[in-house]
């Protein structure tokens, strides 16, 4: 395909105008392949993203529109922050906070579900010893893991996501009163003692804030990039800033901010509220030179879908909100190819 490519710069720059959240870099040659002389083109994506909005981007330009494409994703496996540890399943993402309650396992669960609609396996895995909150979200809070023949624990598949939690192994009191080399040894446990089936990702809920806890915990798992969640207010972007401060030290690719409750939409007359302030996750992510991922609003059906178990991603695929985290998936996975690629 490059010999084609090279030889055509019209094409060429149309696949790098396909620069949008799906793609950061546009489209690399290396992932066209065609058959010499005919007129399909198949592209395979290495990572999770979404292929109608590919498509349709595709359809815009007249110089690739000239061919039959076929588009599909094929995820890699990536580098991560500890070689030296096994990989035992797909690449690791991180939902981590300074502050505890600006949403961070909303959001982990919002992601999890995100990355699977778009096509993705997925696990999730509610590493916040402070408050598991993952099986209330998901509901099966009573859930007893098994353990199978290899002596593995077999995660719960809920919703089409493969979940394990510290919540199910050991009651919320016995946990937070945990120290830091138990709560790591325990995620570790975790980590390498699940049963996970063949995932393309597994996102993990880590506990709130930057102290040693949090240090040695990801210390002891082989990360392939971070999302740090803030909420626009200053007490929560300084400590937003420890968390960035904390995962350049530990040389884990920081995927971007993401500032959740941004704003409030008033649902009889449309006026939007930025209840926390405005600008903060932009100010943090221009000082320390990462990405905002997104902005999410402050959400009465967000909330509610996750007290009663149902999460809004399946119960309304279609709302705004769920139209907004697959978005922010597809972003997340780019950048987590191109940070550890290195392509930017
Ligand atoms: N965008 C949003 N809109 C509305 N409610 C939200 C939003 N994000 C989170 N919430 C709600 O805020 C509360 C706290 O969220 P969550 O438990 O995800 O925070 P957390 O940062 O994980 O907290 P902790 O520090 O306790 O682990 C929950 O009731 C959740 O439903």
């Amino acid at each position: 395909m490059s010999q084609f490519f090279d030889n055509n710069d019209a094409f060429s720059q149309a696949l790098q105008v396909l620069r949008s959240d799906y793609l950061p870099t546009g489209i690399d040659p290396d992932w066209l392949e065609q058959e010499p002389g005919s007129s399909s083109i198949r592209l395979v994506i290495p990572f999770i993203t979404d292929v109608e909005a590919i498509k349709h981007e595709i359809a815009e330009q007249p110089e690739l529109a000239k061919y039959d494409w076929e588009v599909l994703c094929k995820v890699k496996k990536l580098s991560n922050s500890q070689p030296e540890l096994p990989m035992i399943t797909g690449n690791v993402i991180v939902v981590s906070s300074g502050k505890g309650g600006v949403g961070k396992s909303s959001v982990s669960v919002s992601l999890a579900l995100g990355l699977q609609q778009l096509g993705a396996r997925v696990g999730l895995l509610d590493a916040d010893i402070y408050g598991p909150s993952i099986p209330t979200m998901l509901g099966r809070g009573d859930h007893t893991v098994e353990v199978n023949a290899s002596n593995k624990m077999e995660p719960l598949q809920r919703f089409g996501l493969q979940v394990n939690s510290l919540g199910y192994l050991v009651s919320d009191d016995d946990a937070t009163i945990w120290r830091g080399p138990m709560a790591s040894s325990a995620l570790q446990q975790l980590y390498n003692d699940t049963a996970w089936q063949n995932l393309d990702y597994l996102i993990v809920d880590m506990p709130p804030g930057t102290g040693d806890i949090q240090l040695t915990m990801a210390q002891k798992l082989p990360i392939t990039g971070a999302v740090v969640v803030t909420t626009p207010q200053n007490v929560a972007l300084r400590d937003a800033e420890k968390g960035i401060a904390m995962f350049n030290k530990l040389q884990i690719p920081l995927l971007g901010v993401l500032e959740n409750m941004s704003y409030h939409r008033c649902a009889s007359c449309g006026h939007q509220e930025a209840i926390f302030g405005e600008g903060g996750g932009q100010q943090i992510a221009e000082k320390h030179a990462v990405s905002l991922l997104a902005q999410w609003p402050l959400t009465t059906a967000l909330r509610e879908s996750l007290d009663h178990e149902k999460p809004l991603m399946i119960e309304q695929p279609d709302h705004e909100l769920s139209q907004l985290i697959r978005k922010t998936s597809a972003t997340i996975a780019a950048q987590l190819y191109h940070k550890t690629t290195k392509n930017v």
